[in-house]
């Protein structure tokens, strides 16, 4: 597996989020609406399964996997504080700011574990490698879970966030999928 150095990464991020903006800009609503709905469509037979799913609310230009859920409620990502490691908690009831600028569930919601989680990411290649937001919050909470009982990852992105291959670190966790309103790419 190739070794990037923590600026190939920084540089990558910093292009793919570029990269996202632009695309997601010239969206109109109705067409963002039509590609994540095609998101959806491409989501569900990963979530037939499932028994507990983890989901994230969008922040800045991520694609909304709301549409996945239709069915069901999700789990979301928790954290105490900064300095926690991720939980997840039952959606459904009201959410609040979180301390990474994602909204979260409050701290009386029940905890659970998910079984499968939709990731969301900055960008992504067809083995399944995966930049995010650069904390490592996934990649160690998958970690957990995964020691644990076997996790399955879907990756969320709009087509722009494909790339053809990307820098893996030792601690880099594996997407079993990567999904777009146009392709499904398993690894
Ligand atoms: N929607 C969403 N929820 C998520 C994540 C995510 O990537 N997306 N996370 C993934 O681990 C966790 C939160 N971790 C985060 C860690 C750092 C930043 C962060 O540095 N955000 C930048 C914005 C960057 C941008 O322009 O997109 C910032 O706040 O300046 C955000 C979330 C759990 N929930
Ligand atoms: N399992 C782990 N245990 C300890 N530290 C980890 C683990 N996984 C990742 N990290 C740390 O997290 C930091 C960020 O990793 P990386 O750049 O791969 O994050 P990312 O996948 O882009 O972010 P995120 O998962 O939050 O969206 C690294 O400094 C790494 O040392």
């Amino acid at each position: 597996m190739p070794t990037a150095s923590p600026f190939d990464k920084e540089a990558l991020r910093r292009d793919a989020r570029a990269a996202r903006a632009a695309f997601v800009r010239g969206l109109s609503a109705g067409e963002r609406q039509a590609l994540e709905a095609a998101l959806a469509a491409r989501t569900l037979p990963f979530l037939a399964n499932a028994r507990a799913i983890g989901s994230y609310v969008p922040m800045g230009h991520e694609i909304d996997p709301a549409a996945c859920l239709a069915q069901g409620m999700a789990l979301l990502p928790w954290f105490a504080s900064r300095d926690d490691v991720m939980h997840f908690r039952v959606s459904g009831g009201p959410l609040e700011p979180g301390p990474f600028g994602t909204m979260q569930p409050f701290a009386d919601a029940a905890e659970a574990v998910p079984d499968t989680l939709l990731v969301p990411l900055v960008a992504a290649d067809m083995h399944g490698n995966r930049i995010g937001q650069g904390k490592g919050h996934f990649d160690r909470a998958l970690a957990a879970l995964r020691a644990v009982q076997p996790t399955i990852a879907i990756g969320l992105a709009w087509d722009v966030q494909i790339l053809e291959a990307l820098p893996a670190d030792s601690w880099d966790q594996c997407l079993d999928a990567v999904v777009t309103p146009t392709r499904t790419l398993t690894t």
